[in-house]
């Protein structure tokens, strides 16, 4: 790793591949174009709602874990944003695809959405504040690289709000202000971590990494 960066950029460039395999992934290429078939798209959001659920109670666990309070104010807000926003987006989604009750609440999980489950039950029961940023950063960071990216500044937005709506999620001022936070918080609490509690941030940033390829993936399954 090179020192001259912060810790979150040491962090990415451990994972550069898989990272930018989700950042270029045929799931981006075709929301961007609207091409994306119904029945990946409607996979996607099953099992993305599942992964939500346990994602809204890792950001309670970096609140409760957080050393100050200043951090726990800006991951409430974003709590705010993903429960509200982005909760109305999958539940309009569903309704648009016809998608019934128990596939919202108790569908059947995938692999890697149970992986990923997994994951962030361990950092939210780690309640070490590390750990909870580093898969936090991860699922974040690669969504504001994928939605964010120049390439796609000057297309026309897709016309499906179910399309158009999940990119503007991940593109947007509030959403690049916390990712920006996001990374600097790694930054601050880079330096601070002993050896041990560094190796265990990382792993818990290279395995979601991984995951949030294989769900990717996994869907055109
Ligand atoms: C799998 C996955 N990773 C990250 C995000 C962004 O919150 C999401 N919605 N789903």
């Amino acid at each position: 790793m090179n020192p001259s960066q912060g810790f979150a950029e040491q962090l990415r460039q451990s994972c550069i591949t898989d990272w930018n395999a989700c950042v270029q992934h045929r799931f981006v290429q075709e929301i961007f174009d609207g091409s994306l078939d119904d029945a990946v798209l409607r996979k996607y959001l099953v099992q993305d709602y599942q992964f939500i659920n346990r994602f809204v109670a890792l950001l309670g666990a970096a609140i409760a874990s957080a050393d100050v309070f200043a951090p726990r104010v800006v991951l409430s807000q974003f709590a705010g944003m993903v429960t509200s926003d982005e909760n109305t987006y999958f539940l309009r989604s569903f309704d648009m695809l016809g998608v019934p009750e128990e596939q919202r609440l108790t569908p059947e999980l995938t692999a890697p959405t149970k992986a990923f489950q997994q994951l962030m039950h361990e950092a939210a029961q780690s309640l070490n504040y590390a750990n909870c940023m580093a898969v936090l950063a991860v699922a974040e960071g690669i969504y504001l690289d994928w939605a964010d990216q120049p390439a796609k500044k000057h297309l026309p937005m897709p016309e499906r709000f179910e399309h158009a709506e999940w990119i503007v999620l991940h593109a947007n001022d509030f959403f690049r202000g916390f990712v920006g936070w996001l990374r600097g918080e790694l930054d601050r609490i880079g330096p601070t971590l002993d050896e041990t509690q560094k190796a265990e941030a990382t792993h818990y940033f290279q395995r979601a990494v991984k995951l949030e390829r294989q769900f990717f993936d996994h869907v055109y399954e």
